[in-house]
């Protein structure tokens, strides 16, 4: 299913021509500007303390304080013909510069921006939650007991969250999956399948499964022990998709076809070698926990359900796919559990989280989970696009020397000064830096 596009919704244009060289005050009013954010929400997110220490006292234990990470804009990403301006928060220099040009890759149609972008779609948000039974001599009995009074417990799960009801959501059916374990015996383990709506939705499958572990052991003759959602959401998948021609992929030292053979020559490693895939999938979480991150979701949880489902055959491989299509183009997918929320959690507590997801202006938890999918499979593209050909460090290294400024103690405007002589000579080392700050003080 594609997520419907509401017609109130204004158009926005997220090709921002020059973004890169504004001073951050000016993103942030030019990309205010473009969303139609209020004096509210421009004041908060220019606010270094947004998130004020009485609110996280109430987010976790112990606070002392918090800890703050740059937000950038990922411009120029059009998905199912709609422009997004995507909030990004991550540490890692050219993360952001990369989605953000894969994302004009992708909309790129001859000379112009008016090609099709992004394509996603994804399943209705049905979160699984297990019941470990025990102490039973004939689980396969069990599981037909259990299954016999699949009504009754649909009905006490959806008897414990009446507003999920109401909204659309609840327990739809249940699954029984039967093991033989030599250090636990026998096991049968119930999963409740509930569609979640807009949460996240594990404490609303927790609790659920918690409430009907009593009917459980009642059905099944056994005992139940765990009672927990499974962070492996293979029935709540988002999917993204891109298709690229070689004439947009040509650059002055590649054709088009021959960068399309190398990204495809790269992905093969992954698909076959779990320690390419391992790194190649780390590739694709460089864009999608930053989004995670941002819009106050479980990155954990998500980063457990992309690893499960990459292994999900049994061995480990990419959970991209790249291919070339009969007309000679790039075709990039990429299928994974993406359980985020709108609602629960720290989307509504942290008032950031609150701001990116005006800024997404997304109105479903699916569109922000096929937003965030489109965003893992551009920045997939990026990796593979630079590792194809000229490698990893010229274009990432050239954004990594200005930390490498700051950490030799450039300040001001000496960061930028310093950073660019590193990565014009393509040596981006402290030691070095520092002897270019030493001369850049020494000369005034
Ligand atoms: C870094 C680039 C984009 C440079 O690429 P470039 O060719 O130097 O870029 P450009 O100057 O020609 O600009 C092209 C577009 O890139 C964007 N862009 C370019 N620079 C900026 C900037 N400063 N700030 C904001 N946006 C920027 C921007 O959209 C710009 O278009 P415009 O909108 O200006 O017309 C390119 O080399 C690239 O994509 N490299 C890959 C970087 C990457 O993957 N980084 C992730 C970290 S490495 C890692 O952790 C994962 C990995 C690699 O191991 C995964 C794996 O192995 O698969
Ligand atoms: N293994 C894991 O990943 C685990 C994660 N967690 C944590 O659980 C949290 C997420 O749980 P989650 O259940 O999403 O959060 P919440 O329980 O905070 O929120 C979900 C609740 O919000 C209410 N709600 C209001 N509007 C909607 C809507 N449109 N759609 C759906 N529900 C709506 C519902 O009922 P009502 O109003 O009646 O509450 C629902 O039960 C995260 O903080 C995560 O870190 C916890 C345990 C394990």
């Amino acid at each position: 299913m594609q997520v419907e596009q509401r017609a109130s919704r204004p158009a926005i244009n997220s090709r921002l021509e020059n973004y890169r060289n504004l001073a951050p005050a000016a993103r942030l009013a030019l990309m205010a500007d473009a969303v139609g954010l209020d004096a509210a929400d421009r004041a908060l997110l220019a606010d270094p303390a947004a998130l004020a220490v009485d609110r996280a006292n109430g987010m976790i234990e112990n606070v002392i304080g918090t800890f703050q990470l740059p937000m950038g804009i990922a411009t120029n990403f059009r998905i199912n013909g709609r422009d997004y301006l995507i909030p990004m928060v991550v540490e890692e220099p050219s993360v952001v510069a990369a989605a953000s040009y894969m994302a004009r890759l992708a909309r790129a149609n001859g000379d112009g921006f008016d090609g099709v972008g992004f394509q996603t779609s994804s399943t209705a948000p049905i979160m699984r939650a297990q019941v470990q039974v025990l102490g039973i001599t004939d689980p396969f009995g069990a599981r037909l007991r259990i299954l016999a009074a699949r009504d009754r417990i649909v009905a006490a799960a959806n008897a414990r969250d009446a507003k999920l009801v109401s909204l659309g959501g609840g327990c739809r059916d249940i699954e029984v999956h039967v093991f033989s374990t030599s250090a636990a015996g026998p096991m049968v383990v119930m999963h409740l399948l509930v569609d979640v709506r807009d949460a996240m939705g594990a404490n609303t499958v927790n609790t659920m499964a918690e409430a009907v572990a009593p009917l459980v052991e009642e059905a099944s003759g056994g005992r139940v022990r765990l009672r927990i959602l499974s962070n492996l959401a293979d029935l709540r998948l988002s999917r993204a998709q891109v298709t690229v021609a070689p004439e947009v992929l040509t650059t002055r030292e590649v054709a088009g076809a021959d960068m399309i053979a190398g990204i495809l020559e790269a992905h093969e490693l992954a698909v076959i070698d779990p320690y390419r895939a391992a790194t190649h999938n780390k590739g694709i979480m460089n864009g999608i926990d930053p989004v995670v991150v941002a819009t106050g979701n479980d990155w954990r949880a998500i980063e457990a359900g992309a690893h499960a489902y990459a292994a999900r055959s049994g061995r480990y491989t990419s959970l991209t796919t790249w291919e070339m299509n009969g007309a000679g183009h790039l075709v990039g997918t990429l299928e994974m559990p993406m359980a985020l929320g709108l609602v629960g959690g720290a989307t509504k507590t942290h008032p950031m989280a609150q701001a990116a997801l005006k800024i997404l202006g997304v109105e479903t938890a699916q569109e922000l989970a096929e937003i965030t999918v489109a965003v893992g499979l551009a920045q997939n593209m990026a990796a593979l696009r630079a590792l194809a050909t000229e490698g990893i460090q010229r274009g990432h290294m050239a954004l990594h020397a200005r930390n490498i400024a700051i950490v030799a103690g450039a300040t001001g405007d000496e960061i930028e000064a310093v950073a660019k002589t590193l990565a014009a000579a393509h040596d981006v080392r402290v030691d070095r830096a520092r002897e270019l700050l030493d001369a850049l003080r020494k000369r005034g």
